[in-house]
């Protein structure tokens, strides 16, 4: 049976359970479940700690686990991502008062608060930077207010939480930061366990492919359908199928959803005309 960890807590559990959901996993029905035995699928889903995933993972005692990107390298654990996920999309910068310092190299003799020591520490290293860091377990922002320390490293998204505390970002971003699945680095599976965790992804990749890109439908004049091709390739190849009048043929690829609509009337522009596009519920490329 495949081992999974999966958050139980915070940005990253709603939208982890939302993805296992769509692609056809049971997941928990109330947030006090620890742990849940999807039968069907020959999967166990183990309710962490964001944070511990990694060291979970690494230990070996949970085949793959869903995490950040950020949450993984400060945890320094021996785990690897495997596939990125789109969501709880982050960077993780220095910020400060306005006028504190411009860049890491001005970091020299201040304390710097964070809730991720590792990735600070690493970061400090790397640029042979002598600075203190205070680790804060949330809310860092309050911390310069307070006089712990000059500068934060943190999570932002909107920028919101730093404003609010009249802060601002300086330097260039530490680090980019997303949902991921994560593996023990250098697992040696066995061929039977290898193949759950390559369907285990096929089936998160479908639910990533379906989530970003529509089916488009349309027809077109045979001596535009060059050009239309051109406007849809598809992932491959598009589906040309002839039609009943003759001089006509019906198009059918995959489109990015995001570009759908500027594609539409592209078509529309070279004579195209019957243009669908429809919602993909599930795939496997
Ligand atoms: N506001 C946010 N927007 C997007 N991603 C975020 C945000 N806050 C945290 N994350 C991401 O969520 C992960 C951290 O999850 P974690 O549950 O530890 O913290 P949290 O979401 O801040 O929850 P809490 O502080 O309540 O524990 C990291 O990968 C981080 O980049
Ligand atoms: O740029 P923003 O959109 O404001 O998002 C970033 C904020 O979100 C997270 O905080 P959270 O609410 O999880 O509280 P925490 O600091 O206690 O973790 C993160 O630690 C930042 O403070
Ligand atoms: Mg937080």
């Amino acid at each position: 049976m495949l081992r999974i960890a999966v958050p139980n807590k915070g940005s990253l559990s709603g939208p982890a359970a939302d993805m296992l959901h769509e692609a056809g996993y049971q997941q928990r029905r109330e947030s006090k479940e620890l742990r849940i035995v999807d039968p069907v699928n020959d999967v166990e889903f183990f309710y962490l700690r964001p944070r511990d995933i990694a060291i979970y993972v690494s230990s070996g005692r949970l085949d793959i686990g869903i995490t950040g990107r950020d949450l993984l390298i400060d945890s320094g654990a021996q785990a690897e991502e495997i596939l990125p996920l789109g969501f709880a999309r982050s960077t993780f910068r220095f910020a400060a008062k306005p006028g504190t310092a411009n860049g890491v190299e001005d970091l020299k003799g201040k304390t710097v608060a964070t809730s991720y020591e590792g990735i600070v520490a690493g970061h400090l290293a790397d640029n042979g930077v002598d600075a203190a860091v205070v680790h804060l377990d949330g809310a860092v922002e309050t911390a310069i207010e307070l006089g712990v320390a000059e500068v934060i490293a943190d999570v932002v998204e909107t920028g919101t939480s730093l404003r609010n505390a009249g802060l601002e970002v300086f330097g260039e971003p530490i680090m980019k930061s997303e949902a991921i699945v994560i593996r023990r680095t250098d697992a040696d599976a066995d061929d039977a366990a290898e193949s759950k965790v390559q369907q285990f992804l096929r089936r998160l990749q479908g639910v990533l492919v379906a989530r970003t890109y529509v089916m488009m439908d349309y027809d077109c004049r045979v001596e535009q359908l060059e050009k239309a091709v051109a406007l849809t390739p598809g992932l491959e190849s598009p589906t040309v199928s002839p039609l009943h009048n003759e001089g006509w043929v019906a198009v059918r690829a995959m489109v990015p959803a995001k570009e759908a609509q500027r594609i539409m009337d592209d078509l529309y522009d070279i004579g195209a005309r019957a243009i669908l596009t429809t919602a993909i519920h599930a795939c496997r490329l």
